[in-house]
Order: structure tokens, then C-alpha cells, then sequence
């Protein structure tokens, strides 16, 4: 299945603060993990490369505060990268830094070409628009502006994610947390973007519901073919979802290979505990 990536970060770097004489010297101990104690910078991203293809599943699994989220969110250009590229397979943008387009071109990519589940839904669903409405407003800002049409996508969303009919005129704040990230989904979908980004998407949900997203997403991966990239410090999740595992540790990628082989054959010391932590 793989040939050229869909999408590829190449030496991507998040800084939170200036750094200092200390820990821009890389082999000093504070380096070792992402946070300088003299000057309170924090080092959330350092160095990741990676890449994801066509029609896969790409899991990133690593403890709280070890960048995933940041990192989504720098490809999702939520915040400005420190340094780094990323590139996309795509004829408008093709051999261009997405992280250095312009606005209306980061608009293009950030409509057409992804799409984003966070973790609180607060975050991805206007919380006072239906859920018509939410998926609407995604139409709109990728120019569509006939109103019956943009209706129709809407409602087939919805409904490929389970939302009932008498609900799609409901705001998704009076929905569970396990509908509100159905919107979520729906939402990312529309425009029908090649990758997806999931950050911790079934984090908070209890057990059984987790299930019923978990297996949402697997049956939008299998029917639609898209490639995504599925955050979450769980091991279990990324198991259950990704063909490809990255494992993150304070901001660096520590080991990376199929998920099968990371799980039979961890190498690194912290990816072995996560392993032995499922059994
Ligand atoms: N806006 C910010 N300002 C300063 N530090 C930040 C900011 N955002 C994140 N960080 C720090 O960057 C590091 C990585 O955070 P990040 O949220 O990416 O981790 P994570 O692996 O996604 O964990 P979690 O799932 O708990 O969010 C943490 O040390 C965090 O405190």
C-alpha cells in the first residue's frame, strides 16, 4: 500500500519560550526531557519527522504531555511551528512548507484537504448551532452556498455517524459526550478532506461508548479510504485502530514501526512498559 506519503513532517519543532544558555545546549541533562527548570522553557515538539500514507491508519501513542496534541495542532495550524515543513500530496500546494503558506492558502488546505475531531468538542462544534448547522458552517467556509445542498450533505453526515433524525436540529450541547463527538466526526467529514486528524477522541467516554466511536471510526477508514492520524495515550485505543504506531516521549518520537511489531517487539524501555501495561 505504500508508496509516496500523503502528507510528510519533516523535522518539525514546538517551543514554548526563548530557551536560555542552558538548554540550548542539546546533551545537557534538562534536555533529556522537554523542560528547562531555569528558564521555564518548554521543548513540546523536538525533531519529529514522519510520515503518513494513503489509506492508513497512523497512531501516535505516548503519555500525557509528551506533544501529540501539540503537534496535531501545529499540522492543524492551530499555532505556529518554531521550525520544520510539512507537505502535502496535492496539486495546489505540492513541494510547498505548509507551515509557510499564506493564510487563504492554509485556509484551502485546513478546509478541503483535512480534517479535525479534538478532544473536548467544545473546541470542534459551535455549541449554540445545530448540528445541521455545524456542518454547515464547515460547507461554507469551503465556498458552498447553496442552502437546500449543503441541508442534504449535512443530514447524510449525521446520519452516517448515527445521529437520529429528530436530533440534527439540536444543538450538540444538550447531546452526551459520545454523540457530541459523532458531530465531531460528521463535521470533519464534510468536503470530504484525505486526512484526518484525531486527537484523544475517546478520552473521558465510558467503556461501551468508546467502543461505538472506536468502531465508527474503523468503518469510515475501511469505507471511505481516508488517512488519519489518531492521537491518544492509550495504548489499547491505538491497537484497536492503527496500522502504523509512532511512540512519543517528552516531545520526541522514541520508536516507530507497525503496530503488530511494536506490540510484539517493543524496543525502548517506555514503549515496553506501555506494552506490558496492556497485558
Ligand atoms: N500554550 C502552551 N504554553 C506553554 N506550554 C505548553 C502549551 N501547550 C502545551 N504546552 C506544554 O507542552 C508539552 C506538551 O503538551 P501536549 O499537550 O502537546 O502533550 P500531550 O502529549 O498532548 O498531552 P495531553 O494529552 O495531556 O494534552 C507539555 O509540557 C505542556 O505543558
Amino acid at each position: 500500500m505504500h508508496e509516496e506519503p500523503i502528507l510528510r513532517i519533516d523535522h518539525l519543532n514546538k517551543t514554548f519560550g526563548d530557551g536560555c544558555a542552558h538548554c540550548q545546549q542539546s546533551e545537557t541533562y534538562e534536555m533529556k526531557i522537554n523542560y528547562c527548570p531555569y528558564c521555564s522553557t518548554t521543548y513540546a515538539c523536538q525533531d519529529i519527522s514522519l510520515e503518513l500514507y494513503s489509506g492508513e491508519i497512523l497512531g501516535i501513542v505516548g503519555e500525557s504531555g509528551s506533544g501529540k496534541s501539540t503537534m496535531m495542532q501545529c499540522l492543524y495550524f492551530d499555532m505556529d511551528v518554531t521550525s520544520g515543513g510539512a507537505y502535502i500530496k496535492d496539486t495546489e500546494v505540492e513541494e510547498e512548507n505548509l507551515f509557510e503558506l499564506s493564510s487563504q492558502k492554509k485556509r484551502y488546505v485546513r478546509n478541503y484537504k483535512y480534517g479535525m475531531v479534538y478532544q473536548n468538542p467544545v473546541h470542534g462544534l459551535k455549541m449554540n448551532f445545530s448540528s445541521v448547522g455545524n456542518i454547515a458552517e464547515k460547507l461554507i467556509a469551503a465556498g458552498n452556498r447553496n442552502v437546500s445542498e449543503m441541508e442534504a450533505i449535512s443530514k447524510r453526515l449525521l446520519e452516517s455517524v448515527h445521529i437520529p433524525p429528530y436530533r440534527m436540529k439540536q444543538e450538540p450541547r444538550n447531546f452526551s459526550g459520545g454523540m457530541q463527538q459523532r458531530v465531531q466526526i460528521a463535521k470533519a467529514l464534510s468536503n470530504n478532506p484525505p486526512v484526518l486528524f484525531l486527537d484523544e477522541v475517546t478520552t473521558g467516554l465510558d467503556l461501551s461508548v468508546q467502543a461505538n466511536v472506536l468502531d465508527l471510526i474503523k468503518n469510515i477508514q475501511r469505507e471511505l479510504g481516508i488517512s488519519m492520524i489518531v492521537v491518544s495515550h492509550d495504548l489499547a485505543v491505538i491497537r484497536m485502530l492503527a496500522d502504523r504506531t509512532v511512540v512519543m516521549l517528552d516531545g520526541k518520537v522514541i520508536e516507530e514501526g507497525l503496530t503488530d511489531q511494536i506490540l510484539e517487539d517493543p524496543q525502548h524501555a517506555y514503549t515496553q512498559q506501555l506494552v506490558y501495561s496492556l497485558l
